[in-house]
């Protein structure tokens, strides 16, 4: 095989298998090294987005079907993961072929570090090859933060959200440590399925990101599922005992307590993979975060390398790699004007039933912004005109719009219900294209649908 490519890609992360099909349908020769078979196509497909909303939306379906989660939860698991393996390992297959079967692109399976700027050495077991390359980006993702909690690291009953994936066994009583998207998504998912789920945050407040008002209906929601939830809490120990697993904590009022159960999962962060990389040898820059340091074009200091997704430090979400990647491939093969700066209104999903996505400001960061603001806020189940939450009986919720009473500008929403992960993208693009409120709430919607709800709340701003 020539060693030599004109591009080198580093981790099969969404940036870059992308910008990877595209440079060999142009003709350039490029590498693609992943250190994993069984990571071909990246964290979303096999270990993240995919695989995981398709355990939330089993879920979902078994408790929609009015089963009892205690008589056939565990086995219900047990087949969700089967299908989320048999999904999984389609998609991973296509990945490769996907990249593979351009005839000038190759992808080699091995872990990657670099030798010089224009070097990489790819080690698979006892096999070493080195490659140099024009342009190299790395797309080397994120890896779970494992805190340094006495006896955390050592507990066979801790996994991380990929170890705890590949378990088929429903855990009886699960503890969750951290209340971000992670931890809220599995926790959700494992209480739908029949655990007994507690959330421990170390935060003053779970869902500190939203309004307070929409947080309270987050957490009503989860405590509905069952779960226990603990916010302002601070983990001491972990301890393995001949039953199980043993959480020995700080309540936020400062009493000490202990749970106990059967697994527990931390979901503390994700930070960026660079460790073993060895980028020092290129004379890259790493920042306090381990991420690889680029400029508004993922650009890093030597010219002609690229970082995208989670591993330059930036939002960890598929579609923001995606993004990297608009940008990057401007950089290589169009106008070289696209950056980073440019994103408006980017959105999120936390996948709980119903989701809560959300987009641009809060309330409560528009006050303190000191803009003119109109709130539009309504509890789902009071939203009249939108009877689609009744027909797919999830009627609590809540939609909340933040405008800028001076401009008509949509500044903010918060949305808690049915298909709320295909709304927000409408808001966004509406805040992104100058659309106003008032034409999102003059706007023709499908009927019985989940958009023509915000029409009402818009409506109803003062
Ligand atoms: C449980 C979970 C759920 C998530 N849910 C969502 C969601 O619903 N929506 C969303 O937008 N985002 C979600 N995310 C985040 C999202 O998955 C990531 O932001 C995204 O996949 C990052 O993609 P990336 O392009 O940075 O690289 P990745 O897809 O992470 O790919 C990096 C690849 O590099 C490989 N690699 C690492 N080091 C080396 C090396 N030295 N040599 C060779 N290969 C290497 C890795 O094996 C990996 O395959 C979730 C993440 C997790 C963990
Ligand atoms: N639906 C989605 O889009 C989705 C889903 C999952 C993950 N993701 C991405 O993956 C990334 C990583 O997710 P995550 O949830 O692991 O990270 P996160 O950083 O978003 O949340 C981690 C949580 O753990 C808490 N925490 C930290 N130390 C703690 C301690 N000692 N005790 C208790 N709590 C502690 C933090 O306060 C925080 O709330 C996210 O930033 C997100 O971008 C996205």
């Amino acid at each position: 095989m020539e060693n030599k490519f004109d591009l080198l890609v580093i981790g099969f992360g969404k940036a870059g298998k992308t910008l990877a099909g595209d440079a060999a349908r142009q003709g350039k020769t490029v590498a693609l090294v992943e250190q994993s078979d069984q990571m071909y196509g990246g964290t979303c497909i096999n270990i993240g987005c995919v695989p995981t909303k398709a355990l939330v939306h089993s879920a979902d379906l078994f408790t929609a079907a009015g089963n009892d989660a205690a008589q056939q939860g565990a086995e219900a698991f047990s087949k969700a993961v089967a299908f989320r393996d048999k999904l999984t390992g389609a998609m991973r297959a296509k990945n490769f072929e996907m990249v593979d079967s351009n005839e000038t692109a190759t992808v080699i399976t091995g872990k990657a570090e670099f030798v010089d700027a224009h070097t990489v050495k790819v080690s698979a077991g006892n096999d070493t090859l080195e490659l140099t390359a024009d342009t190299i980006v790395i797309n080397t993702g994120a890896v779970p933060v494992m805190l340094p909690i006495e006896g955390l690291r050592e507990s066979k009953y801790v996994v991380d959200s990929t170890d705890f994936q590949k378990n088929p066994e429903l855990p009886g009583r699960l503890a969750v440590i951290g209340g971000g998207p992670i931890g809220i998504e599995f926790a959700s998912l494992a209480a739908n399925f029949g655990a007994q789920v507690t959330v421990f945050e170390a935060a003053p407040k779970l869902f500190g990101r939203s309004d307070q008002d929409v947080a309270d209906v987050a957490l009503e929601l989860l405590k509905d599922q069952g779960m226990e939830l603990f916010a302002g809490v601070r983990i001491n120990k972990v301890v393995d005992t001949e039953n199980g697993v043993e959480l020995h904590y700080q309540d936020a009022e400062g009493n000490e307590k202990v749970w106990s159960g059967d697994r527990v999962l931390a979901a503390t962060g994700r930070k960026p993979a660079t460790e073993g990389l060895n980028v020092e040898a290129a004379g890259l820059e790493l920042g306090k975060r381990g991420e690889v340091v680029v400029d508004e074009y993922c650009r890093t200091n030597q010219d002609h390398i690229f970082a995208v997704g989670d591993v330059n430090g930036g939002l960890q979400f598929t579609y923001i790699s995606l993004d990297d990647y608009r940008v990057v491939k401007d950089q290589l093969f169009g106008e070289g004007k696209r950056s980073v700066k440019d994103r408006v209104a980017v959105p999120n999903t936390i996948f709980i039933t119903p989701p809560l996505a959300s987009v641009g400001l809060t309330e409560d960061a528009a006050r303190e912004a000191g803009k003119n603001i109109k709130v539009g806020v309504k509890p789902v189940a009071a939203v009249a005109t939108m009877p689609w939450a009744k027909i797919v009986k999830q009627p609590k919720g809540i939609m909340k719009f933040v405008i800028d009473a001076d401009s008509d500008q949509v500044l903010g929403a918060q949305l808690l219900m049915p298909e709320a992960a295909e709304v927000i993208n409408l808001v966004a693009v509406a805040m992104r294209y100058g659309i106003t409120a008032s034409d999102l709430r003059d706007g023709i919607y499908t009927h019985p649908s989940a958009t023509e709800g915000i029409a009402e709340v818009i409506a109803a701003a003062k």
